[in-house]
Formats: C-alpha cells, sequence, structure tokens
C-alpha cells in the first residue's frame, strides 16, 4: 500500500497525522473514516498557489459532492476555496457553516423550485443553469423577487473523456447542459434577451472524473475559449468567468499514475492563455471545480477482519464489518484500491485474497484478489484513498449505521462525524 499524506510506518505499525490507527480503532471503533486533514489542507493549497487565485483571480471551486460534512466547509472556507453545490442539503450544509454564500456555484441539472429559491433566499453566487426548463423558473422568481442573479449555463462540449462510463459528463449522450454540437446552446443563446432578470456571466463544462490525460482538458480550453469570442461577436454578450470544471484523476492503485495538481493547472493556464492570445481575446477569469483531487488521498477507512472462508482453488473471502454501505464506489464502478493490515505493514506472510463486505449482496466486494501481508481474523484492515466519495455515498443499506469520521493532525484526532446510532437508524420512521 503506497503511504499518502502523513502516513507513516513505526515499528511496522500505521500512523496517520501522528496517531497510530491501531490505537484509532481502539478509540473510536471500526468502520471508522480516517480523514488526514494536513493532507487535504495541502491540496487546497497547491490548487490555490498553482491555479493563480491571487494573481490571476481565478477560482478554485471545492465540488462539495466528494464529501461534505461540516467541518469541511469551515477547511474549505478556511484555505480561500469557493464552493460548488448541487442540492439543497449541500448548500444547507454551507449556510450552517457560515459560508460565504456569494463564493457558492450552484449546479444540478434539475433543480426543484423549492432548491431554486433557497438558492435565491440565500444569495448564492452564481447558478450553474443546466436548462431551459430551469432559466424560466429562475427568471420567474427573480422578476417576483425585483433581483437580478448572475448565472454560468453549463455546456456540454462534446469531449468523450477515457474514465468510467458511469462518470463521463462531457460527451454529447449527456444528461447534463445545453449541446454545444447540436445547436441546442446557438438557439438558447439567441433568445437570451428573454430573461431580462438574469446575467450571462460566464459559461461551464465539466468532462468527467477520474481523468488521468492532460489532452481532453486542453481540448476543453480550446473549445471555451472560442466560445467566449463567438459569443461576443455574434450575440454581444460578454462572458467574463470560464469553468472548467473537476475531474482530476488520483492515486488508487499502482496503475493509476496521475499529474500533481502543479502540474494539472500549469497545463491548463498555460493553454488558456495560449488559446486567448490566438483568439485575440482577453483571458477571463478561471474557475476550477476539483474534489476528488483534494479529498480522495487523505481518507482511509478501518475495518475489523471477521469471517475468513478459504475455498480451496478458488479464492479466500476475507470478510469487514463495512463494505458497500461505506464505499459503494467498487460496486458501482468496479473502483480498486490498496490495503494493509495496520500493524503488519513490512512483515508477515503474503497472501492474495478478496475482502467482502458484510451486506447481503454478492457484489458487495470491497477488492478483489488483492496481495496482503499476515491477514488474520481480529486485524484492523486499512483501505486507503477513500476520502472522495466515500462518506458521501454512503447509505444505510440493510439498516447498517453510518461509520464515523475522525480528523487526525499533529498527533491530535477528533471526531468531525458522529457514528451513527440504532436509535438515528429510526429516528424518521413512524409506527
Ligand atoms: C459539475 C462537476 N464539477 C465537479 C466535479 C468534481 O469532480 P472530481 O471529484 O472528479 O474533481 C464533478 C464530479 O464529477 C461534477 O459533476
Ligand atoms: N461519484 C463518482 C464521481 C463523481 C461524479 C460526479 N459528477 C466517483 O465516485 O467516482
Amino acid at each position: 500500500m503506497k503511504l499518502q499524506g502523513t502516513m507513516s510506518v513505526k515499528n511496522d505499525e500505521l500512523y496517520i497525522g501522528g496517531i497510530s490507527c491501531l490505537e484509532l480503532a481502539k478509540t473510536y471503533k471500526t468502520p471508522l473514516y480516517v480523514f488526514d486533514e494536513q493532507l487535504a489542507r495541502e491540496n487546497c493549497r497547491e490548487y490555490v498557489k498553482h491555479f493563480k487565485v491571487k494573481e490571476h483571480r481565478n477560482r478554485v471551486a471545492y465540488a462539495g459532492k466528494a464529501f461534505l460534512p461540516l467541518h469541511m466547509c469551515q477547511l474549505i472556507k478556511e484555505e480561500g476555496l469557493y464552493l460548488d453545490v448541487v442540492s439543497g442539503g449541500e448548500l444547507y450544509t454551507a449556510h450552517k457553516a457560515q459560508f460565504p454564500m456569494e463564493n457558492v456555484l450552484f449546479h444540478g441539472n434539475n433543480k426543484t423550485i423549492d432548491e431554486i429559491k433557497m438558492g435565491l433566499e440565500l444569495g448564492v453566487g452564481r447558478f450553474v443553469v443546466d436548462n431551459y426548463y430551469e432559466l424560466d423558473l429562475l427568471e420567474q422568481f427573480c422578476k417576483e423577487r425585483g433581483t437580478s442573479q448572475a448565472i454560468y449555463l453549463r455546456i456540454t462540449p462534446g469531449i468523450e473523456a477515457h474514465t468510467h462510463d458511469y462518470i463521463k459528463t462531457g460527451q454529447i449522450d449527456s444528461k447534463f447542459g445545453f449541446t454545444l454540437t447540436n445547436g441546442d446552446l446557438y438557439e438558447c443563446l439567441a433568445s437570451f434577451h428573454r430573461y431580462e432578470h438574469l446575467q450571462l456571466v460566464g459559461l461551464h463544462a465539466h468532462i468527467g472524473s477520474q481523468i488521468f490525460d492532460v489532452e481532453p482538458f486542453l481540448d476543453e480550453v480550446d473549445i471555451m475559449m472560442s466560445l467566449v469570442k463567438e459569443i461576443k461577436e455574434t450575440y454581444g454578450i460578454q462572458i467574463r468567468e470560464v469553468d472548467l470544471g473537476g475531474g482530476v484523476g488520483v492515486y488508487y492503485t499502482k496503475n493509476d499514475q496521475p499529474k500533481t495538481i502543479q502540474q494539472f493547472c500549469e497545463a491548463m493556464i498555460e493553454k488558456v492563455e495560449k488559446s486567448c492570445q490566438k483568439l485575440g481575446i482577453n483571458v477571463p477569469t478561471l474557475i476550477v471545480e476539483p474534489g476528488r483531487s483534494i479529498v480522495a488521498n487523505a481518507g482511509s477507512t478501518l475495518y475489523t477482519v471477521g469471517s475468513m472462508k478459504d475455498i480451496k482453488d478458488v479464492r479466500t473471502y476475507v470478510s469487514v464489518d463495512g463494505g458497500m454501505t461505506d464505499n459503494i464506489r467498487p460496486s458501482l464502478y468496479q473502483a480498486r484500491y490498496e490495503c494493509a493490515i495496520v500493524n503488519k505493514m513490512r512483515t508477515g506472510d503474503q497472501k492474495q485474497v478478496t475482502i467482502a463486505g458484510k451486506c447481503c449482496e454478492s457484489g458487495d466486494i470491497l477488492i478483489t484478489d488483492v496481495d496482503i501481508k499476515g491477514i488474520e481474523t481480529g486485524d484492523i484492515l486499512i483501505i486507503a484513498s477513500t476520502g472522495a466519495y466515500g462518506y458521501s455515498m454512503s447509505s444505510n443499506y440493510n439498516k447498517i449505521p453510518k461509520a464515523a469520521v475522525v480528523s487526525v493532525q499533529n498527533g491530535k484526532s477528533r471526531v468531525i462525524c458522529k457514528r451513527q446510532t440504532l436509535e438515528e437508524l429510526l429516528a424518521l420512521e413512524v409506527l
């Protein structure tokens, strides 16, 4: 298992943020998400520095869908990032964390009437408008309130990035945004004067998630910058802000060779400058929306090893006390992870096993056929890089309570999301 962030090994034992993982499991029980706060902050700072937030007034909007407890909102605020929310629930979290609403981008391909009204009432900085339905509702509500709202239009640029089908979003056949190549976007722009209470200040595109190649992002830059010029020339609308979305890939296993945050940002900024120079336009304010590349490697999950089933000449199943309820990604996207036993990091006999969850589903497998040292019942197993889309996609399937999240830093630990109790599990139910 590759050590990430503040992970270190002393006497064969794994530490994160200066705390022994064995100790964390004993104190907080398992399954337990461990959040390496220093690494998450360092990643934010890398984006702020290399995306030229200060020099060029660019913006980094953290994609809350990756992991958004109140504490994360607070962290994002402290690090000077903007926030991308995609539902009334995420918006409410930002509000409760006293996140500055003018720094919030409100996404979603089917915002409900209540969500749109809530966004307007709270004063979100930018609505990222996905379709005509939303444009009409926003116009109507702004008219009623006597206000005007700054918006971006979400565009489907027609870029097919190399990633899992479920997390591609830039291709034509997508539920998101106004399609560029079939004239859909141009039709909208031609009639935009109808929306008297909406100011079109920006464009948005997001080509997908867990993308390693920089080329699709660079193609996206070219498309977006050409559009800025075309929209000014054809429709007389000056686009001042261009949001290039998220999607930077991260390391999960040895097969992944991601770009660093610095490499990604430098490549994007250089491309924007070249593209704008070629087109003879001013460089707009740029926005990126990273989620995974800020938190994925900053999160790990601790489990207790339970039953072990050795099927001769087939495989050995090792079951843990969590599974698809705390990490749906292996079942949903065939995602791969690395793991280890936290006090047998370098010793013990190596064995190939399949790590299974405890849900009543054959597909509840966390890692298929993985090599691990010294695994035995009662051990504490760590699966690394579960920080993005782990807790945020967790469920109560099989009425399994949600695991706790503990933040670790400089030898101190703090619960940032409590473990759900059985009582709380039934809190919404009525006899
Ligand atoms: C619109 C939008 N922005 C940002 C993101 C964040 O992507 P990632 O976590 O891959 O950086 C997503 C998720 O794919 C998204 O749909
Ligand atoms: N949830 C996805 C990616 C986010 C998709 C959001 N558009 C994952 O775990 O990889």
